[in-house]
């Protein structure tokens, strides 16, 4: 039978510097020796701004502009070669670590100078930008590994990429340096993860495996999309049916808000898969998106911690049992716009809900939130960035004769997400009276079993967050003023 296995993922704060690197080597070590706890397969990020310098090298390959891309190159070289000397001692492992990232970066300016052919042309430029982006985690990987052995710690890099994948979407309107996001393909992921992790942990090794990217089976580099390294921790997590994951960032855990949008956030101890989907839905970025996808079937929990703070619990994402986990959390996302299909007769039918929605995901555009509906309108919300793709494909398909579509840019959804909320009968009148106490007009709403939705104006959109935060969640309490203060005041006045 093969041994039991934790999946540890790193995020790019995490792994952002050399002092930070040397933290999480010593928690993979303390973790490796912790005898209630599974063998670690570590999953890690690239070091934080990697990714977007490695974007936009390749948007300068795609343009010609030589110079700006070899000055980017050359600093992202530097960036790592100075860490390297941080993370290891001088002697045989620093010198080993340097030749192995001086192959890797030579082995990036390769795939820049492929990309730099291919643009001209259009050959694939879309595959050969994720090649191109990959290769942040295919350098920290060399840097988590070899900062690890220096604990002591047998730990090696997994090259080759263990997520096999469709192949991306490829969308030609896009712009240079952006890539799209390919999706797992379970059963060649599982055999593939199987072949390329096991062997390592039998002999007692411990996986240090690139975030981020994967392979279709003809051979192409992919990746999950951006910020896609929890989606891939749970990914290979799931692939080796490990015991649990826990995803390290640079918060305690899921918190009742974004702690750089409001000051007294606090930790949720617990989430239900549910709701944990249902605020990164949202826009809370301490977890991507699709991350709950490949576990929450199997029931494998997903703690999120703090890799500068290890010894708090963290949040512990999981299935809910028979008592509900009494969250609540708000959380924001922005730059929405929002679609209206009416009907020219005020009368009219409302059966091509389904061909709207149909139109919208051949643009690329799921529904952020469904607004309203009557027997003739239809209001949806989607990414203001998709909204031009969206609208051109509706005036083409639908008959103008019968059917008006207009569109409101600059909108942001507020979610009140969490038991907390929905247990409590009052909740949604708290909200809209929060709302209404700072003159935020509510432009629309919505409820469910996860929560309320509030969509407001995006410029409105953080003063939002904070005042619904303080009259649902944690009352900002004033400072009380010492008595000698106040008695200065009114002698003065
Ligand atoms: N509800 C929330 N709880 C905790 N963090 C949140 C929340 N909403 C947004 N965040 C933000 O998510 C950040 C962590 O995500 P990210 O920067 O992608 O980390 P990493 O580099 O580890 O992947 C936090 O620093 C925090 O600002
Ligand atoms: N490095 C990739 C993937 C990722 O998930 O990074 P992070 O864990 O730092 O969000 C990106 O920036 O898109």
């Amino acid at each position: 039978m093969e041994q039991s296995v934790c999946v540890l993922k790193f995020g790019g704060t995490s792994v952002g510097n050399g002092e930070r690197i040397r933290r999480v080597a010593s928690i993979i070590t303390d973790t490796l020796h912790d005898p209630t706890t599974p063998f670690p397969v570590v999953v890690v990020s690239a070091m934080s701004g990697v990714t977007d310098q490695l974007l936009r090298i390749a948007r300068h390959a795609c343009s010609s502009e030589e110079e700006a891309c070899d000055k980017e190159l050359l600093a992202l070289r530097q960036k790592h070669i100075e860490t390297a000397a941080q993370v290891t001692p001088i002697g045989d492992e620093r010198n080993t670590l340097l030749h192995e990232l001086e192959a890797a970066l030579a082995q990036l300016s390769e795939d820049v100078g492929i990309l730099r052919q291919a643009a001209p042309v259009g050959d694939m430029v879309h595959l050969r930008t994720a090649a191109v982006a990959s290769w942040g985690e295919r350098l920290s990987i060399l840097l988590v590994s070899a900062a690890t052995r220096a604990h002591g710690v047998k730990a090696e890099p997994v090259r080759k990429e263990v997520i096999i994948t469709s192949h991306p979407p490829h969308d030609s309107s896009q712009p240079f340096g952006v890539v799209e996001g390919a999706d797992p393909l379970n059963d060649e992921t599982r055999a593939n993860a199987h072949t390329l992790i096991y062997p390592l942990v039998q002999a007692g090794i411990v996986p240090i495996a690139a975030g981020f990217l994967g392979r279709t089976i003809t051979g192409f580099v992919t990746t999950l999309g951006r910020n896609g390294s929890d989606y891939s921790a749970t990914t290979i997590g799931a692939a080796l049916d490990c015991v649990d994951v826990s995803i390290y960032t640079d918060v305690d855990g899921v918190l009742t808000a974004d702690p750089r949008l409001v000051a007294n956030t606090r930790l949720l101890p617990n989430l239900s898969y549910a709701e944990a989907a249902r605020l990164s839905w949202f826009g809370a970025k301490v977890l991507h998106p699709r991350t709950l996808i490949p576990i929450a079937l199997r029931n494998i929990p997903v703690r999120v911690r703090n890799s500068f703070r290890p010894h708090i619990r963290g949040t512990v994402i999981g299935p809910v049992d028979h008592t509900s986990s009494g969250a609540g959390a708000i959380s924001t996302r922005r730059k929405l716009a929002m679609i209206t299909v009416e009907s020219t007769d005020l009368f009219g039918a409302p059966e091509n809900a389904g061909q709207v929605f149909v139109l919208a995901a051949k643009a690329g555009a799921a529904p952020v939130a469904i607004c309203s509906s009557s027997g003739h309108h239809l209001s949806f919300l989607v990414d203001e960035k998709a909204i031009d793709s969206v609208v051109k494909l509706l005036h083409h398909d639908m008959d103008a004769a019968l059917w008006r579509v207009s569109v409101r840019r600059g909108l942001a959804a507020c979610a009140c997400i969490g038991s907390g909320f929905t247990n409590d009968p009052m909740s949604s009148a708290r909200a809209i009276t929060a709302l209404a106490s700072e003159r935020i007009p509510v432009i629309s709403q919505g409820a469910s079993e996860q929560g309320i939705t509030l969509i407001v104006e995006d410029r409105s959109s953080e003063r939002a967050l904070r005042c619904l935060h303080r009259d649902l969640i944690a009352p900002v309490i004033p400072l009380v003023r010492h008595p000698a203060e106040r008695k200065g005041e009114r002698r003065q006045a």
